[in-house]
C-alpha cells in the first residue's frame, strides 16, 4: 500500500516504500503555521489544538502559530489569533473547539489567497472525510502556484467513519458517554411496567458508537444502525421481538443510531434536503420510531410506557477522555513532525497500531462501516438477542460490499498519480 510508517523525531523519520513524495523543508525559525478546526464538533479537539501548538514549540521552537477561526471559510473572513503555549495550557479539559468550526464556506482560490497574503507555510487541517478532500484540494492549488507551504491533515471524526486508520479520537469517550444516556433508559425502562428505553446515537453513516455503546453496555436488548436494515411489522420485525421482550422481561431498552432506517422513514415522509457541506440531513429516527412504537402498542390496547432520550449533542460537546487525550497527543506529535520533517499532502493516523503518514486522498475514497458479516456486529447480536432483520439477499450484498472495501483499501490508489506529477515539480523551495 502506499501507507507510511515513521519513527518518532525528526531524525528518526523513515518512510518505508511509497510515501506522500513531496517536500518542503523548513528550518524552524521560518516556519509560520496556522491550525484550523472544520465540520462538526467531536471530544478532543482542544487537546490536537494543544498538542499541536505545544509540539510546534517546545519540540522544535516555532513562536509563530495563527488560530484559523470559524472553519474553511474563516482563512477569508475571520481575524485569526495567535495560539502560543500559555495561551492554550488549558484547553484540553473543555469541549468543542477554541477556534470554532463550520460546515460549507470552502472557497480553494480565496482560501490560498490568504495563506499566501498571510505569509502561512505550514497548514494543520483538523476534520472529518469533508475537510480532509478540502486540505487535499488546497494542497493541489498550494502546489499548482509553486508555494512553499506543507499541508497537513489529523482525521476527526465522532462517528469512526474515516477508513484506514484503526480508530478516531474522540469515539472512546463518545462511547463512554453514551453509556450514561443508556444506564438512564434502563432505569426509566426498569421502574415503569412494559418501560421501553428508547436511546438515539449519532452516527449518520456508521452505526459504531452505537455498536461499542450497545457492546459495553450489556443493558441493550436492541441496536440498530445504518448499515443493517430492519422492518417493523410480521415475523422477525421490530415489533414481534418487543413484544416478546416485554413479555419475558417487562422493561427493555432500544439503542438506534441516528442514520439508520432513513430509507424506511423516508417511504413515510418527504426527504431533508442538505447542510452546508452537501451532506444529507436526517429524519429524525427516533421521534419516528417513539410514534410507530406507541401507535402499535395503543392499537394492540397494550400500554407501554415509553422514554425517549436523544444525548447526541451533549455527547459530542465533552472533553476527551483520559485515553483519548493520549491517543490527540500523539496524533498531533505525528503530524508535526511529518510536517517538519518536510511531508506534506498527508493525513495523520494509527494503522494496525503503528503512526502513519497516508495522502489525502486515500482516506477520502470510502467511508469506514460497520461490517454486519464480521464478528464483532456477530458479538453484539448474541449479547442482545436480537433478530438480525436480514434476508440471504442483505447479508449476500453485504459481502460483496466487504470485498469491494477490502480490495479498495488493500489494492493500490484511485488517484495514484497526483504525487508522482507532484513529486517532478521542483519550484520556489519544494522539493
Ligand atoms: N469535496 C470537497 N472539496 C472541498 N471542500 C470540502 C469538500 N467536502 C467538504 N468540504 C469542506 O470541508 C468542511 C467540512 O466538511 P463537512 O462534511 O461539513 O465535515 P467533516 O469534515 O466533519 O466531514 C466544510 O467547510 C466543507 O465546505
Ligand atoms: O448538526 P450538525 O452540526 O450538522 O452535525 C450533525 C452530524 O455531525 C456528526 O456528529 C459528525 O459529522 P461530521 O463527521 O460530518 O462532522 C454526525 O454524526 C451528525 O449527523
Amino acid at each position: 500500500t502506499r501507507i507510511v510508517v515513521h519513527k518518532d523525531g525528526p531524525r528518526g523519520n523513515h518512510f518505508r516504500r511509497a510515501g506522500p513524495r513531496q517536500r518542503v523543508y523548513f528550518e524552524p525559525d521560518e516556519v509560520h503555521a496556522c491550525i484550523v478546526t472544520c465540520g462538526g464538533l467531536c471530544p478532543g479537539l482542544n487537546t490536537v489544538i494543544r498538542e499541536i501548538v505545544c509540539g510546534l514549540s517546545d519540540m522544535y521552537g516555532v513562536t509563530k502559530i495563527l488560530g484559523i477561526q470559524g472553519g474553511y471559510r474563516g482563512f477569508y473572513a475571520r481575524n485569526t489569533i495567535d495560539l502560543t503555549p500559555k495561551s492554550v495550557n488549558d484547553i484540553h479539559k473543555r469541549g468543542g473547539t477554541i477556534l470554532g468550526s463550520s460546515r460549507g464556506g470552502h472557497d480553494t482560490m480565496k482560501i490560498v489567497d490568504s495563506i499566501q497574503y498571510r505569509g502561512i507555510n505550514q497548514v494543520y487541517v483538523i476534520g472529518g472525510d469533508g475537510s480532509q478532500r478540502g486540505a487535499g484540494v488546497i494542497f493541489e492549488e498550494v502546489r499548482k502556484r509553486g508555494l512553499k507551504v506543507a499541508v497537513a491533515g489529523i482525521p476527526k471524526t465522532i462517528d469512526n467513519d474515516i477508513p484506514v486508520i484503526d480508530k478516531s479520537f474522540g469515539f472512546d469517550s463518545a462511547v463512554e458517554e453514551a453509556q450514561r444516556a443508556i444506564n438512564a433508559a434502563h432505569v426509566e425502562a426498569g421502574s415503569a411496567d412494559n418501560g421501553i428505553g428508547l436511546v438515539k446515537l449519532m452516527g449518520r453513516y456508521s452505526g459504531f458508537i452505537a455498536h461499542y455503546a450497545t457492546l459495553a453496555s450489556r443493558d441493550v436488548d436492541c441496536c440498530l444502525i445504518p448499515e443493517s436494515p430492519f422492518y417493523l411489522e410480521g415475523e422477525g420485525g421490530l415489533f414481534k421481538y418487543i413484544e416478546k421482550r416485554l413479555k419475558e422481561n417487562g422493561h427493555m431498552v432500544i439503542v438506534v443510531a441516528e442514520g439508520a432506517g432513513q430509507k424506511l422513514i423516508a417511504e413515510n415522509m418527504k426527504e431533508m434536503g442538505q447542510d452546508a457541506s452537501g451532506n444529507a440531513l436526517l429524519l429524525d429516527v427516533g421521534l419516528w420510531l417513539s410514534q410507530k412504537i406507541n401507535e402499535h402498542f395503543k392499537k394492540n390496547k397494550t400500554t407501554i410506557n415509553l422514554k425517549y432520550i436523544d444525548p447526541t449533542y451533549m455527547i459530542r460537546a465533552i472533553p476527551s477522555n483520559a485515553s483519548d487525550n493520549v491517543y490527540c497527543t500523539l496524533l498531533a506529535h505525528s503530524v508535526v513532525h511529518g510536517a517538519m520533517a518536510g511531508y506534506t499532502g498527508f493525513t495523520v493516523g494509527q494503522v494496525n497500531g503503528r503512526h502513519c503518514y497516508i495522502p489525502f486522498y486515500r482516506i477520502t475514497e470510502k467511508q469506514n462501516k460497520v461490517s454486519i458479516t464480521d464478528r464483532m456486529w456477530a458479538r453484539l447480536l448474541s449479547s442482545t438477542n436480537q433478530p438480525s432483520f436480514l434476508s440471504k439477499q442483505d447479508v449476500d450484498d453485504a459481502k460483496v460490499e466487504d470485498e469491494r472495501t477490502a480490495k479498495l483499501l488493500d489494492g493500490s490508489p484511485s488517484n495514484p498519480k497526483v504525487e508522482d506529477k507532484v513529486a517532478s515539480s521542483n519550484s520556489n523551495g519544494v522539493k
